[in-house]
């Protein structure tokens, strides 16, 4: 018996592929919505795009798609360019939606499972995998605009998704969705990820993003201005100390080596610290002053991160 190793020989599963945008540049006229922007996404990887109203993430990802064209730059899938061919396996949730109306809903998702290349038969199958999975299958025979907003959205999931994509591309997926959906998409995001699809998907739910995505990219006037994985982005933020030492003199922070701040608050002060602080050091002038029973770091939150790259 023959066995493939695990970095072995097997030939590429049609997932693998790397989403790449590489030195997209768009303006709408006048306006220079993206500005030499370069990031990619792995198989496998949820990809959290992230950035203040008009800051470029919908322009970049209907490049991404290829309905919008670049000026400058190319996004390719794997080592493809993105064209017609390559277009049909990406899963795509546009922002402003894409459902017609007034068809029912089953017959639509069948009709753009077969668009991107399905058989009626396969079509089926998914239709009734993907309405179970996303809790809309009892809603097959209804019009569109008869659902409720938010399960329109999840038709709109499950439209990106009929078709089996290599590649998901997912505007603003999590807005205007109840708890139970949220965790539904979360959980078919992750479930796309670990069959190897690489996951983008705008949002300004940073508390999702954070919990959800392996990396994240912050984004403004269209350039890329942090990116990383949740832990390295708070990592280049300020460090700060919670400190509980209730017999502390007002003040007892303000000369110790490596305190560029402190902000007293009852019996705890937060200090934050300068880059390559000693933290022991701190501990141990806190000690000097009498007991503490609180020394705790504290990284930024992605919220408070992302205030800081926009406003820089
Ligand atoms: N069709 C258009 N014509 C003119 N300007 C446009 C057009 N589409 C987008 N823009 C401009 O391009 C910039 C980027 O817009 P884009 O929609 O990509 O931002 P976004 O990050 O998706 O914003 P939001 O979070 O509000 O959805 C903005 O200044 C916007 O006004």
């Amino acid at each position: 018996m023959t066995r493939s190793t695990p970095s072995g020989n097997a030939p590429p599963s049609r997932h693998a592929a790397v989403l790449t945008i590489d030195g997209v540049s768009k303006s709408y006229g006048t306006v220079r919505a993206l500005d030499d922007m370069s990031f990619s996404v792995q198989p496998g990887e949820i990809f959290g795009f992230v950035g203040s109203n008009g800051a470029g993430k919908t322009t970049t990802m209907r490049i991404a798609l290829g309905v919008l064209s670049a000026d400058a730059g190319e996004v390719r899938i794997g080592d493809r360019p993105v064209d017609l061919d390559v277009r049909r396996t990406v899963g795509y949730m546009p922002e402003e939606r894409g459902l017609y109306p007034k068809m029912k809903v089953g017959a639509q998702l069948a009709y753009l499972a077969q668009l991107h290349g399905l058989s009626r038969a396969d079509a089926d199958v998914a239709v009734q995998r993907w309405t179970e999975r996303l809790g809309i299958d009892g809603r097959v025979g209804d019009t569109v605009d008869a659902l409720s907003l938010g399960n329109q959205q999840r038709v709109q999931l499950a439209a990106a998704l009929v078709h089996d994509p290599a590649v998901l591309v997912l505007d603003e997926p999590f807005s205007g969705l109840d708890p139970v959906a949220v965790d539904v998409m979360s959980d078919v995001l992750r479930e796309k990820a670990a069959d190897g699809v690489p996951v983008i998907f705008s949002s300004h739910q940073l508390e999702l993003v954070e919990r959800l995505c392996h990396r994240v990219g912050i984004i403004a006037g269209g350039r890329m201005r942090a990116i990383g994985t949740v832990d390295e982005l708070r990592a280049r933020g300020e460090a700060q100390l919670v400190v509980h030492a209730p017999q502390a003199p007002a003040g007892w922070a303000s000369a110790v080596p490596g305190v560029a701040a402190a902000e007293q608050s009852g019996e705890r002060t937060l200090l934050t610290l300068t880059p390559g602080a000693d933290d022991q050091a701190v501990l141990a002038a806190a000690l000097r002053t009498g007991p503490v029973h609180e020394f705790t770091l504290r990284r930024p939150s992605l919220t408070e991160l992302f205030r800081e790259v926009v406003t820089a």
